[in-house]
Parts: C-alpha cells; sequence; structure tokens
C-alpha cells in the first residue's frame, strides 16, 4: 500500500498516513510497556506519533522528479558540489533515527544539463524520510542523479551516527558510519573521485 503526499504547500510535504491505524498501535505499544496511554500526558501522544510519521516518512509519497523540476542548461561542464547537507533519517531495524550530513556532486553533461542546488538538498530527503539503511539511501541519491540529469558521474558521501548504536546496543556514541556511491567519471577516474574527495574532506 502506499499514501501519495497531500500536497507541496509545505517545505517537505506530509504523506497522508492511515492515522487511525497508528494511533491505535501507539496505543498498543503504550500499553505493551507498562504505561497508561489514558493518562494525561500520553492521551495525545498517539496522534503526535502519526503526525511525526506523515512527516518523518514523507519520503515514501515522493519520487525523485517530484523535487528535481528545474533543470537547466548552462554553460558549465565541471563539477558542482553540495558540502554538509543536514540528514534526518530512520533505521529501518529500530525505527529510530540517524542523522548526520550528505555532500552530493555530479559532474553536468556535454549539454551542461545542471539542477538548483536546493534541488540536491531535496533530493537527499525524499530518500531520508522514510525507513533506511545508510547504505541504500546513499546509492539512491547517486542513482536517481544518473537518471533525471544524465550527468558525466555522481558522488555521493554519508556521514551519519545512528542513535541505534549509540542510545541503546552496543552504545558507542561518536561512531560515524560512513557510505559512499560514486557513478560515471567519479568511479572511473581516480583523479576526479580524489579531486571531489579532497573538497568533500577538505573542511
Ligand atoms: N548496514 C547497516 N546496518 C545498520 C544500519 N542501521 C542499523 N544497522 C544495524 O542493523 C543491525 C541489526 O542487527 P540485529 O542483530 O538484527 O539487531 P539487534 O539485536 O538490535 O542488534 P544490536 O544493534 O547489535 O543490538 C545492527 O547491527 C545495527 O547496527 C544501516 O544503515 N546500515
Ligand atoms: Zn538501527
Amino acid at each position: 500500500m502506499s499514501f501519495p503526499i497531500d500536497d507541496g504547500s509545505t517545505p517537505t510535504g506530509h504523506l497522508k498516513v492511515d492515522t487511525p491505524r497508528i494511533e491505535r498501535a501507539v496505543r498498543e505499544i503504550l500499553i505493551a510497556i507498562g504505561e497508561d496511554p489514558d493518562r494525561d500526558g500520553l492521551l495525545d501522544t498517539p496522534s503526535r506519533v502519526a503526525r511525526a510519521y506523515a512527516e518523518q516518512f514523507a519520503g515514501l509519497g515522493q519520487k525523485p522528479t517530484d523535487v528535481l523540476t528545474t533543470v537547466f542548461d548552462a554553460d558549465h561542464d565541471e563539477m558542482v558540489l553540495v558540502r554538509d547537507i543536514e540528514v534526518y533519517s530512520t533505521c529501518e531495524h529500530h525505527l529510530v533515527p540517524f542523522h548526520g550530513v550528505a555532500h552530493v556532486g555530479y559532474i553536468p553533461n556535454d549539454k551542461g544539463q545542471i539542477t538548483g542546488l536546493s534541488k540536491l538538498a531535496r533530493l537527499v530527503d525524499v530518500y531520508a524520510r522514510r525507513p533506511q539503511v545508510q547504505e541504500r539511501m546513499t546509492s539512491q541519491i547517486a542513482d536517481a542523479l544518473m537518471e533525471v540529469l544524465e550527468p558525466r558521474g555522481v558522488i555521493v558521501v554519508v556521514e551519519c551516527e545512528h542513535l541505534c548504536m549509540t542510545m541503546r546496543g552496543v552504545r558507542k556514541p561518536g561512531a560515524k558510519t560512513i557510505t559512499s556511491a560514486v557513478r560515471g567519471d567519479f568511479r572511473s577516474s581516480d583523479k576526479t573521485r580524489a579531486e571531489a574527495m579532497s573538497l568533500i574532506l577538505g573542511r
């Protein structure tokens, strides 16, 4: 089952979720952990969680072409890189957040097709706002850019801290997971990849 986004009027859009179902489930979880879902502080929690999920998982109702709407022809065929795009996603194993930054770069094709810089950050959100694993999110961002812009190459590097590894489980605060996806020229040319990596790391 999939749900559409309600409209484009909010910055991220909200998914149309099955609100009563989430409310029932959250109420059940509260009971299962021994809480009283009818105490004052928890009364509105099920509906709050439903609203939060509609925002947190909005990417499930979006596709790359919903956000990569502006494609210009420009006289530029050199690398474009947006660094340090803040990422908030949800680990699909534990449904707790992972967060950090994404760096997204591409080399336009011979026609000089480029997109708006903000669209790269919006594309990150399309895939971050889903139940995710970091590796898949990284590849999806790269593949979507390849498909829509048909550039000479794409590089995506994501650095995140997973709360499932810090607040629970193995409890290793500060541990960062770094994933990358390289396509086209970034994969075939060591020099191009090294140039991008030096821009990404040069902070
Ligand atoms: N590869 C990958 N693993 C992830 C990601 N997010 C969470 N995980 C891991 O998913 C694994 C799930 O392991 P399980 O043994 O099934 O679950 P668990 O018993 O809760 O594991 P622990 O976290 O070690 O307590 C854990 O090792 C997590 O660290 C991710 O984005 N990518
Ligand atoms: Zn997890």
